[in-house]
């Protein structure tokens, strides 16, 4: 079994005349956290968005737990990037919808908080159990299936124990602090029973000290749900503290990865991000 769950290859998604993602090769081992980072514009979120199936890319493939789930290598693209070297298995199309991806064990958060604003805690959780679960139309409709709904109001409990927010059940999602509301956004994408969670920009508008706690729940909730990770973040602060390893993106193309130290001291992310040369 090989130890790398999420991987692409040579991604690139255009829109237009923009090459918002230039040929993206990461892999993401398992039980690790995997950072995605680079200045405002770089194709964070775009990747993000090609990987979870929103996106068909231009190009590239993506295999997810040994499966190609995402895949698009037009003949004139071929040609032109492996140069004629490259042999057939690109030729395909696969095209996967995002809750397909879900369901194979792949969730994420989004930058904008995206709950349920007027639901209690407690049903933006089971919502999100409830969409995982493909019941037939026929027990979704009269509702003849109450020992699964009742099994599936305790899993949203124990979850909502887990994930520090049970005292908060019965409040509107609207009435929680920032924080917390990105914790339930959070509770939500595990609700799916993910192997893969993606955060995009998790610590956007909070405070030093909510970021704090979020980097502790975020190394908490990645072993007590033994999940892998993979983030998009902004603070430097979170991202140098959890991850495992990182990736640099500017205008599209990788400039660097490697260890928090390594990325940290990299002239060509200095420069990425100051937009001088670091002498
Ligand atoms: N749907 C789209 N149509 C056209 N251009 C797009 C689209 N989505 C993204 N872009 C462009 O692609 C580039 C990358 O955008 P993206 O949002 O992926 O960057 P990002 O690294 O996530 O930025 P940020 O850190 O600000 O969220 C930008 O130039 C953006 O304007």
């Amino acid at each position: 079994m090989s130890d790398i769950l999420l991987k692409t290859e040579h991604i690139t998604m255009q829109f237009g005349g923009v090459v918002a993602v230039d040929d993206l090769n990461i892999e993401i081992p398992k039980d690790k956290i995997t950072a995605l980072i680079g200045p405002n514009g770089a194709g964070k979120t775009t990747a993000f968005n090609v990987i979870t199936g929103g996106y068909q890319p231009s190009n590239g493939r993506v295999t997810f737990d040994g499966m190609v789930i995402g895949e698009n290598y037009p003949r004139s693209k071929m040609k032109k990037i492996y140069n004629g070297t490259y042999k057939t298995p690109f030729e395909k199309q696969v095209v996967n919808t995002p809750d397909k991806i879900t369901r194979l064990g792949m969730a994420r958060t989004f930058q904008n908080i995206r709950l349920f604003k007027d639901l209690t805690v407690f049903e933006n959780v089971l919502i999100a159990k409830h969409c995982h679960i493909k019941a037939g139309l026929f027990s979704s409709t009269f509702r003849l299936n109450r020992e699964e709904e009742l099994r599936m109001h305790q899993d949203t409990e124990a979850l909502l124990e887990r994930v520090g927010l049970l005292g908060s059940r019965d409040e509107k999602s609207s009435s929680l602090p920032y924080g917390k509301q990105r914790r339930l956004e959070i509770a939500r994408a595990l609700a799916t029973g993910p192997k893969l969670l993606l955060l995009d920009e998790p610590a956007a508008g909070m405070n030093p000290k909510e970021t704090e706690e979020l980097s502790l729940f975020i190394k908490e909730i990645k072993d007590s749900f033994k999940l892998t990770v993979f983030l998009i973040e902004h603070h430097m602060n979170l991202v140098m503290d959890i991850s495992d390893t990182i990736y640099v993106l500017d205008y599209g193309k990788t400039i660097a990865q490697g260890t928090p130290a390594e990325v940290q001291n990299n002239p060509a992310v200095i420069r990425a991000y100051l937009g001088v040369d670091e002498a």
